[in-house]
């Protein structure tokens, strides 16, 4: 399967874009690390390919078919560099995970997530517990690519690696498309197979 981003322009105050005719594909047979500047407009970009933010101009695309006129589950999943404000705080975990696309048991118990956990709620959670509630919702069934936006940062190595080689693993097994914002050199090079740097 192919994700293509055709000369994407898109601009949060009218008149003033932020994002230029930019182009950007990935196959998901690839993990993508996405470089950029801070403040370029990667999270934009990636908002705008999970179906977040809709661009002024240019068209994102799965395997030709325009992502902005399909209906239903979104096969293109993002997680968030904070986990905090990507859950709904009202809601006890279990009923989180419930919002993704049947997700499996296996994926649950790959990520570490204790049983006692699912009944709590976000609050009563620490930041690197959270995230990996939010990795499980995302890979629901019909998840073909899955957005990782600085999705480490706040975790300590040991979890870091826990979580990467997890991710490998699973998006190798089922064919997963990876995209990764980070601007943590050395992560991008040893879990990408490509690198793609962004400029203006
Ligand atoms: N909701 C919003 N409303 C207005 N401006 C915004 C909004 N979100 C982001 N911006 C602005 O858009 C620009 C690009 O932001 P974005 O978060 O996409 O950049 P980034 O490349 O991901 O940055 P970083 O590497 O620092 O996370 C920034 O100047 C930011 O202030």
């Amino acid at each position: 399967m192919l994700l293509e981003a055709r000369e994407i322009s898109f601009g949060y105050k009218k008149g003033y874009h932020i994002l230029n005719n930019i182009s950007f594909a990935a196959e998901s047979s690839e993990r993508v690390g996405i470089v950029a500047p801070s403040g370029f407009g990667k999270t934009t970009l990636c908002k705008i390919l999970a179906g977040y933010s809709k661009p002024s101009n240019g068209q994102v695309l799965l395997d030709g078919e325009d992502v902005y006129g399909m209906k239903g589950y979104h096969p293109v999943q993002m997680i968030w560099q904070h986990p905090e404000t990507s859950v709904n705080p009202r809601l006890r975990l279990k009923e989180t995970i419930a919002e993704g696309d049947q997700i499996e048991q296996r994926i649950i118990n790959a990520l570490g997530i204790e049983h006692d956990w699912l009944n709590r709620f976000p609050g009563e959670l620490s930041g690197g517990e959270l995230q990996r509630f939010c990795i499980a919702r995302a890979l629901g069934q019909r998840t073909r690519f899955l957005i990782a936006d600085e999705i480490s940062t706040m975790l300590d190595m040991i979890t870091q690696a826990q979580i990467w080689s997890f991710l490998l693993e699973e998006t190798e097994k089922r064919k997963l498309g990876l995209i990764v914002v980070t601007h943590n050199t050395a992560l991008a090079e040893k879990v990408c197979t490509r690198i793609q740097i962004l400029t203006k």
